[in-house]
C-alpha cells in the first residue's frame, strides 16, 4: 500500500487526478467510480481538465434500491452531476436502484465487470470500514448483491436526506471480490471521522470486520489521507508526506 498524506481535499484532489492521468496514459479502459463527498474534488479536477474518456467505460460501485435514477439523491444522479454530465464516458453503468428481480440485476452487474475488467477502482471508506456498501461482516469473495445497510451507515449518510427516516434500507452493491480485482486500487478518505477506520485498513488485522483491510492483499493500492484521517496510524514511516 502506497500511503499519501495530503494538507486537505484539494490537495487530495489533484493527487487523485494524477492517478487517473496516469491510468490513462497506462491504457486503462475501464474505470470503477464512486461516490460519496469524498471523490468529489478528483471529478472537479477531471471536469475542468483535457482528460478524454469518451471512449472508456465506467462501472459504479453502488446504488440504493429503491432509487430511480432521476432521484436527486440517487448515486445516478450524483455521478451525473459531479461526472457524467461534463465528463462523458463510452459507456457508465450505475445498479438501477429499481430493478424488480434483484437476483437478475446482480447477476447481470456481476457479467458486467466480468466482461469489461477493472483497470482502476476509486473507493471511499465508510466510518466502519466499508467500501462501496460492503458492511463489516461481508465475505471477501462476495459478488454483486442486495445489502441491509448499517444503521451507522444510514446514520452517516442521513445528512443527504430531509431526515434519516427517507434514507434507504437497502442497497446493491459491488462485491469485495471484484474490487479486489481491479488491477489498481485508488481509496481516498478525509476527517477526524475515518481516522479509526483508517488505522485499522492499514495497521490492524486483515478482517472482515473492517473490510477495506482486505486490501492489505492486493499488490496495487495507493491511499490519499488527509492529516486528520491519518491521525491513528501509529507507523509515521508508512506515509509519504505531500505539501
Ligand atoms: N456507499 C458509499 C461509500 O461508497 C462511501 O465511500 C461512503 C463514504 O462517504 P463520504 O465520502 O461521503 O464520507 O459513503 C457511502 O456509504
Amino acid at each position: 500500500m502506497q500511503i499519501i498524506e495530503v494538507k486537505d481535499e484539494q490537495a487530495g484532489g489533484k493527487v487523485g487526478f494524477e492517478i487517473f492521468k496516469e491510468a490513462l496514459a497506462d491504457n486503462a479502459q475501464v474505470f470503477g467510480l464512486a461516490t460519496g463527498s469524498t471523490p468529489i474534488t478528483i471529478y472537479k479536477e477531471l471536469t475542468a481538465s483535457d482528460l478524454d474518456f469518451s471512449d472508456k467505460i465506467s462501472i459504479n460501485l453502488d446504488e440504493y434500491q429503491g432509487l430511480a435514477g432521476t432521484h436527486e439523491q440517487s448515486y445516478r444522479h450524483f455521478m451525473e452531476e459531479h461526472l457524467f454530465n461534463q465528463k462523458p464516458f463510452k459507456e457508465s453503468y450505475v445498479p438501477d436502484g429499481l430493478a424488480e428481480d434483484s437476483k437478475a440485476q446482480t447477476a447481470h452487474y456481476d457479467a458486467l465487470i466480468a466482461e469489461h475488467p477493472l483497470d482502476l477502482q476509486l473507493l471511499g471508506l465508510g466510518q466502519n470500514g466499508h467500501i462501496g456498501f460492503n458492511e463489516p461482516g461481508t465475505p471477501f469473495d462476495a459478488q454483486t448483491r442486495l445489502v441491509d445497510l448499517t444503521p451507522s451507515t444510514i446514520a452517516a449518510n442521513a445528512r443527504f436526506f430531509a431526515s434519516e427516516d427517507e434514507v434507504p434500507r437497502k442497497a446493491f452493491s459491488m462485491g469485495i471480490g471484484s474490487i479486489m480485482k481491479s488491477k489498481k486500487i485508488l481509496l481516498v478518505a478525509y476527517g477526524e471521522n475515518k481516522a479509526q477506520a483508517v488505522a485499522d485498513m492499514i495497521e490492524g488485522p486483515v478482517t472482515t470486520d473492517v473490510p477495506a483491510s482486505v486490501l492489505q492483499n492486493h499488490d496495487d493500492v495507493i491511499v490519499i489521507i488527509d492529516e486528520k484521517a491519518a491521525s491513528k496510524i501509529k507507523n509515521r514511516n508508512l506515509i509519504t508526506t505531500i505539501a
